[in-house]
């Protein structure tokens, strides 16, 4: 777990505080996506976090324990860190980049060198293939990819990302959002995620806290967020695609029928988001899908896509 108690952050010489106290907690397992305008002190929390900021008033505890107290080489060992551009040392190979923190800690070789294959396994980079090419040797969503490898090598409880897909392009993005979040959610990592994208804190966000002026203004889970908004600058933050955001974060198998279809209608997979569903009918002009033995509707997705009657967008 991770958590912030009346944190206060003020660089030398500014006018107002970076962060202003801040009380957030982060629970174990899950990830907490941080989002809000460009200087709102996103940064400055999640480097609060492994010592790179020290606060100037209140507490950033994790497990338990107030970071001051940790030596922050040992506190940043136990914590994974994943950079936008990724930080990849440029001439080891990606194996020795993601070796990096099991080498400092001492692992013998043959333990790292199934590690570094078992976590390219696991981002989806085949360990053959990548292993011994450098990191100008990838695209930026593997590079991306390694980026995570590295982090979480040694099987930190914590990992923190600062706009870890920020260089990759939005097709490669969606992907990598996607598959990183199911990896963080299956090893029950606590993180958090720094973001200038709300469709990516909705998608890896448990929660998403949205900061304005170094103040928390909302801190919820997506649905509830979607659902009630606390004020006019989070609705605003949240843009005119509330609805379209509730159908990325449905599943198609959460609004199927059992209704059989004839199998010359499109089909797609249970697992796929409403909103890939909708993309479907609009682009085959089907009103219904075949699911597995079932179906999905063109209503069932509109019906999805409502937000509750006391929400403001829904008003008018
Ligand atoms: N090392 C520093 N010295 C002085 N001021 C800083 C320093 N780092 C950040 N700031 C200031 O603190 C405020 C918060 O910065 P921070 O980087 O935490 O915001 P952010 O929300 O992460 O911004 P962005 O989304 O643009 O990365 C900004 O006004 C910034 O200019």
């Amino acid at each position: 777990m991770i958590r912030f108690e009346g944190v206060v952050k003020r660089y030398p010489g500014a006018a107002s505080a970076a962060v202003a106290s801040l009380d957030l907690t982060v629970e174990e397992g899950t990830t907490c996506a941080l989002i809000g305008p460009s200087g709102c002190g996103k940064s400055t929390t999640l480097r609060m976090v492994n010592r790179l900021v020290e606060p100037d008033a209140g507490r950033v505890l994790v497990g338990g324990r107030d970071v001051a107290g940790i030596d922050p080489v040992t506190l940043r060992r136990g914590i994974g860190y994943v950079l936008q551009g990724v930080g990849l040392f440029p001439h080891r190979s990606v194996g020795r980049n993601v070796a990096a923190v099991p080498a400092l800690l001492g692992w013998k070789r043959a333990r790292i060198l199934e590690r570094v294959d078992a976590m390219l396994d696991l981002v989806g980079l085949d360990p053959a293939l990548y292993r011994d090419r450098r990191p100008s040797e990838l695209s930026g969503g593997q590079r991306q990819r390694v980026g995570v490898a590295r982090a979480l090598a040694a099987d930190p409880p914590i990992l923190l990302m600062d706009e870890p897909f920020g260089a990759v392009d939005p097709v490669a993005r969606d992907r990598l959002q996607d598959e990183i979040g199911a990896i963080l959610r299956n090893l029950r990592k606590t993180v958090i995620l720094v973001t200038h994208d709300i469709g990516e804190a909705m998608r890896m966000g448990d929660r998403v806290a949205l900061m304005r002026d170094g103040h928390l203004v909302q801190a919820d889970t997506p649905e509830q967020l979607l659902a009630a908004p606390a004020d006019d600058f989070v609705e605003n933050f949240l843009g005119g695609t509330r609805a379209l955001r509730r159908l990325e974060r449905l599943r198609v198998r959460d609004i199927a029928d059992a209704q059989t279809t004839a199998p010359s209608h499109p089909a797609i997979a249970p697992e796929a988001s409403v909103r890939e569903a909708l993309d479907r009918m609009l682009a085959t002009g089907a009103t219904r899908l075949v699911v597995g033995s079932g179906s999905v509707t063109l209503d069932a997705v509109r019906k999805a896509a409502q937000l509750p009657k006391d929400c403001p967008e829904s008003r008018g």
